[in-house]
């Protein structure tokens, strides 16, 4: 089932190149098909299943697509992970974690409304990428030992890296190597 997922996800991935000297992912293929929105909520949560995660946190602004149906697959909850600066404050108490440089070179931070989480939570990050590790590793810092994974579609970080953070994906870099899928 993962395989032909898999294979789904490759032929409806594009690079695209605004004419801005770099090439930029389209992910819009990934959501627009029936097949791939079907079941890529349990094939994220297969990730992860046996550490049973009673909570999924995700980072806007993909994550609030990707991160519901990992929860809804696991029968656990959802929680949002703010940008901050991104949206009108928030007037509930917050946990923020500083986001060390990204893959877009920018430094920002996440905030999680702190009452969405027990100590007796077991917490699940996922997202649609993982380039640098950057939010990953801020979301592990608000949840300390709660924290048990990050699950997500493309993971680009090194094998050391994602061991680190106890990262998984459904792809890998060579997946989506643009010279195999540009034109
Ligand atoms: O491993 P990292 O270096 O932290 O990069 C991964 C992040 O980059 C993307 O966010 P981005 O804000 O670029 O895209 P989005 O607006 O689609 O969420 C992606 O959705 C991850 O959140
Ligand atoms: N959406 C994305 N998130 C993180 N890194 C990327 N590199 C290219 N597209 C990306």
């Amino acid at each position: 089932m993962t395989t032909d997922l898999r294979d789904h996800l490759r032929a409806e991935f594009r690079w695209t190149d605004p004419g801005q000297g770099y090439l930029v992912s389209d992910r819009s293929g990934w959501w627009r098909s029936p097949t791939i929105l079907a079941g890529v909520g349990d094939a994220l949560a297969d990730l992860f299943r046996a550490a049973r995660p009673t909570v999924v946190v995700s980072p806007e602004v993909t994550g609030f697509l990707v991160g519901p149906l990992v929860a809804r697959a696991l029968g656990a909850g959802f929680v949002e992970a703010y940008r901050a600066g991104a949206r009108l404050p928030i007037a509930e108490p917050m946990i923020w974690a500083e986001v060390p440089s990204d893959h877009r070179g920018k430094k920002q931070e996440l905030g999680v409304r702190r009452q969405l989480i027990t100590p007796d939570d077991r917490v699940l990050v996922v997202d649609d990428w993982a380039a640098t590790g950057a939010q990953a590793r801020a979301l592990r810092s608000l949840f300390g030992n709660s924290y048990v994974g990050t699950a997500v579609i493309v993971n680009e970080c090194p094998p050391p890296l994602a061991d680190e953070l106890t990262l998984r994906g459904l792809l890998t870099a060579a997946d989506i190597d643009p010279d195999q899928t540009f034109g």
